[in-house]
């Protein structure tokens, strides 16, 4: 039988999964790094490929916009077969080190989400990721010499409601850039048992009314995904 949302049976995703917000970027993953990619979901807009990298069966699979959404696709996946979840994102900057299309490294994801709030039960906790996964996404992004920052960053629910003024208060204690999935990503990973990990691309200044130039996102990507393929061969 098969979950329900992620309409796939077992055996259909990989062990290796790569999650985009964006059912587009999922499709463009799919189209230009892996080989032979057959789509094995199309329900509520969560697209997923199976395919290979380098001979490795590796999927990338839609988790929607924000943590309830990913929440839902990480169980199911890890229903599914899946032991490595690497969420491949976009993120707004905090730091304004953070420049147009530079990577950044999920140290841990300050929790301001309501999914994580609502697995924890009220408990404080720190979500943070697979600890060899992190380590071979900074090797990767280093070994390609690709801009990358490596910290905090912070998983929210209201894209809109956050301010400059208020992701100022979050930069003083250290959080880079704000996103909308990881937090409950590495809970779910620590909960299930399961690699949980998280690679950005800076595609605007928090509290900006457009993203950064497209071709510029693009390249961003292009580079987030290399460093996240080889990235989960690694673990
Ligand atoms: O580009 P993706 O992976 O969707 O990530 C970011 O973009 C969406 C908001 O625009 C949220 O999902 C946020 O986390
Ligand atoms: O949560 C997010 C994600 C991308 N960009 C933002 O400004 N916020």
């Amino acid at each position: 039988m098969s979950p329900i949302h992620v309409r796939a049976r077992p055996g259909d995703v990989a062990e290796r999964v790569l999650l985009p917000g964006d059912p587009g970027r999922a499709e463009w993953i799919a189209q230009n790094f892996l080989e032979e990619p057959v789509r094995y979901n199309t329900h509520r807009g969560l697209w997923g490929y199976t395919g290979r990298y380098k001979g490795v069966p590796v999927s990338v699979q839609t988790t929607g916009m924000g943590a309830p959404s990913a929440s839902i696709v990480a169980e199911e996946l890890i229903r599914l077969g899946a032991r490595v979840l690497l969420r491949v994102g976009t993120c707004g900057a905090v730091d304004e080190a953070l420049a147009p299309g530079d990577l950044v490294i999920a140290q841990g994801a300050v929790p301001l989400d309501g999914a994580t709030r609502q697995y924890l039960g009220g408990l404080p906790y720190a979500p943070v990721p697979d600890p060899l996964l992190f380590r071979a996404l900074w090797a990767q992004a280093e070994a390609k010499g690709y801009p990358h920052h490596v910290g905090l960053i912070a998983t929210e629910d209201a894209f809109y409601a956050t301010t400059p003024e208020e992701a100022r208060k979050w930069a003083r204690f250290g959080v880079l850039a704000f996103e909308m999935e990881a937090s409950a990503l590495f809970l779910l990973g620590r909960m299930r048992g399961v690699r949980a990990g998280a690679l950005l691309v800076v595609s605007n200044q928090i509290g900006a009314s457009e993203l950064y130039p497209q071709e510029v996102l693009q390249e961003g990507i292009r580079r987030m995904v290399e460093v996240a393929l080889e990235a989960v061969l690694e673990v």
